[in-house]
């Protein structure tokens, strides 16, 4: 069989699987096993596949199948450029979290907090972008996923410019810990009683704590939005992702620790993605 023939029958059983873009998912498993861009596919697709690089390629198509994302069988994701390790212990970076990093980057700052930041995605993308004299504290409950955070710190050479402390939202901060200009967030914010209805790639193998505060979605932003005036400098700013329906609440949260200025941000698909609010310069 040719690689053409092979993707085909791939996408078939995908689609058999019920898997949303199978045409997408199947090009790139077999980027992955074949060590290549999926923009060079097509450049092999007339060669035959050998036998055991073809074994190797069904049974990743067979996990697939069975809803194990594909980040978790190739072990890196894509977020704003960049080429990010991730593990069963963080959430897989997702497109719509590139608008808090356009807004972040749209911001004069030099010092970012970065509270529950999983795979680095958000940090590691800011300090990457802004490289003059920037420096960023990433914070996680979960010890696991700082590991995952490290290594992409590493991969990225940010050297001494990032920190990472394991603990509860900005608690894990050290004492004394000089004012951010930034504080950035995507935490978990699915309710408890929606968590039944996540698609099963997401409801099954993503870390259940990166998804929901195991309440009414708003818990975390509760905690956050109360103790990040203290750590913001005067003029210093806080930007959340947001679930579509939390704007009002987040905003009132907002309102009620005195953030002015808040404004809320929309993705590519216009739903509410992103609030901002600035701490008043005094
Ligand atoms: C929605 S994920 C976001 C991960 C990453 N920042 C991103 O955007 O892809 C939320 C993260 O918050 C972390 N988290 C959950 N509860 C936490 C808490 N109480 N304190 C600190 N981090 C927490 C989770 O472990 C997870 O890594």
């Amino acid at each position: 069989m040719t690689w053409d023939q092979v993707l085909r029958q791939a996408t078939a059983k995908l689609t058999l699987g019920g898997i949303s873009d199978p045409a997408r998912d199947a090009r790139r498993l077999l980027a992955h096993i074949l060590g290549v861009e999926t923009a060079r596919l097509s450049l092999i697709g007339a060669d035959t596949a050998p036998a055991g690089l073809t074994r190797l390629f069904d049974d990743l198509i067979d996990q697939r199948s069975r809803r194990v994302p594909v980040s978790h069988l190739t072990g890196v994701r894509q977020f704003y450029g960049r080429r990010f390790a991730v593990t069963p212990d963080v959430l897989d970076p997702r497109p719509e979290t590139e608008v808090l990093i356009a807004q972040a980057l749209a911001l004069p700052w030099t010092r970012v907090l970065d509270l529950g930041t999983g795979s680095g995605c958000i940090l590691l993308t800011l300090l990457a972008e802004r490289r003059a004299g920037t420096f960023g504290i990433g914070t996680d409950l979960s010890r696991a996923a700082l590991a995952v955070a490290m290594r992409n710190a590493g991969d990225l050479r940010l050297g001494d410019r990032v920190q990472f402390h394991d603990g509860d939202w900005l608690e894990a901060l050290p004492v004394s810990c000089a004012a951010f200009d930034l504080i950035v967030s995507n935490p978990p914010y699915i309710a408890l009683d929606e968590v039944a209805d996540l698609a099963p790639d997401v409801g099954l193998y993503e870390p259940r704590m990166a998804l929901t505060d195991e309440g009414d979605g708003l818990g975390a932003y509760r905690a956050i939005i109360r103790a990040a005036p203290a750590h913001l400098t005067g003029g210093g700013a806080l930007l959340v992702e947001i679930g579509p329906t939390q704007a009002q609440a987040v905003s009132d949260l907002m309102t009620a620790a005195g953030l002015t200025g808040i404004a809320v941000h929309r993705d590519l698909d216009g739903r509410d993605r992103v609030i901002f609010g600035r701490k008043p310069r005094n």
